[in-house]
């Protein structure tokens, strides 16, 4: 992440209600290109509601997302017409599901989940895509042999690294993870994290990744947010926000996972 590089994305002042339930309020923060920000808080914190907001697959309130395009063009995420939004979602953004079977095509072969985005933003060459999607069944681990197999043959570990290739394959420059590792075993998830890790910072994608798990934001990303029924209550480094917590709920939050 160079120095003076603008932001990527400025969140500000964002409301989401839904009738008289609070989703979230007043989230405001910037990333930087290459940047990971994990998004942490208990059940019904509101980190899911922020991040569909940013997306623009949920309508907010009140307030901005505001990205900067590959061409140097600074848009509203929140007003953008739904065509343009589409396209950034197809050529600037990936989103990674909880569950692999949202994010990924059930029907398709493995190799097809992967070159489909690809054909999506242009590549025609058949044999090129075939060789894109090997390269990247190498890279998640999957041996490309399984390339024709569908996904449903695949553990669930397998297809969660198979969704994150789908999202990455198009070299997006921000990526949208809501609990990548929820539903895994814990040496699944270790994996997937590592992987993860890797893949992030090869490709300097900027990531904003929400989870309840302390140790993927400690993992993966360079900066904590915490939300609390709908606020942020804190926000910072990583290690300095888990290792000194300043808020009342973020003590607790740390603690309780420090507890046998
Ligand atoms: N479609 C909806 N209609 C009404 N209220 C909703 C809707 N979606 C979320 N909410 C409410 O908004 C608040 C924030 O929910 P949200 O799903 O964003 O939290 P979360 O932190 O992502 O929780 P989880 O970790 O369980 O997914 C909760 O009170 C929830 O009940």
């Amino acid at each position: 992440m160079s120095p003076e590089a603008l932001p990527l994305l400025q969140v500000d002042h964002l409301d989401k209600c839904y009738g008289s339930i609070l989703g979230c309020r007043a989230v405001s923060f910037d990333l930087y290109p290459g940047e990971v920000l994990a998004v942490v808080g208990e059940s019904g914190s509101g980190k899911t509601t922020l991040l569909n907001c940013i997306s623009g697959n949920l309508e907010v309130s009140t307030g901005e997302v505001r990205y900067l395009t590959r061409h140097g063009q600074r848009v509203d995420v929140c007003t953008l017409p739904e065509v343009r939004r589409r396209y950034l979602a197809r050529t600037e953004w990936g989103i990674v599901r909880q569950n692999p079977r949202d994010g990924l095509r059930m029907d398709v072969s493995a190799g097809a989940n992967i070159g489909e985005p690809l054909m999506a933003t242009g590549a025609r060459h058949y044999g090129s895509i075939r060789n894109a999607a090997q390269t990247w069944l190498q890279q998640i681990e999957i041996d490309p042999g399984r390339m024709d197999d569908l996904p449903s043959t695949f553990s669930g570990g397998m297809q969660q690294r198979l969704q994150i290739a789908r999202n990455l394959v198009t070299q997006p420059r921000l990526v949208l993870m809501d609990e990548p590792t929820g539903g895994l075993d814990v040496s699944v998830q270790a994996r997937l994290l590592d992987l993860l890790r890797r893949l992030v910072s090869e490709l300097e994608i900027a990531v904003i990744v929400v989870t309840h798990d302390l140790a993927v934001a400690r993992l993966l990303a360079h900066r904590t947010m915490v939300m609390w029924r709908g606020e942020v209550v804190e926000a910072g480094l990583t290690d300095q926000v888990l290792d000194d917590p300043q808020h009342a709920y973020t003590q607790l939050l740390v603690s309780s996972v420090l507890m046998p």
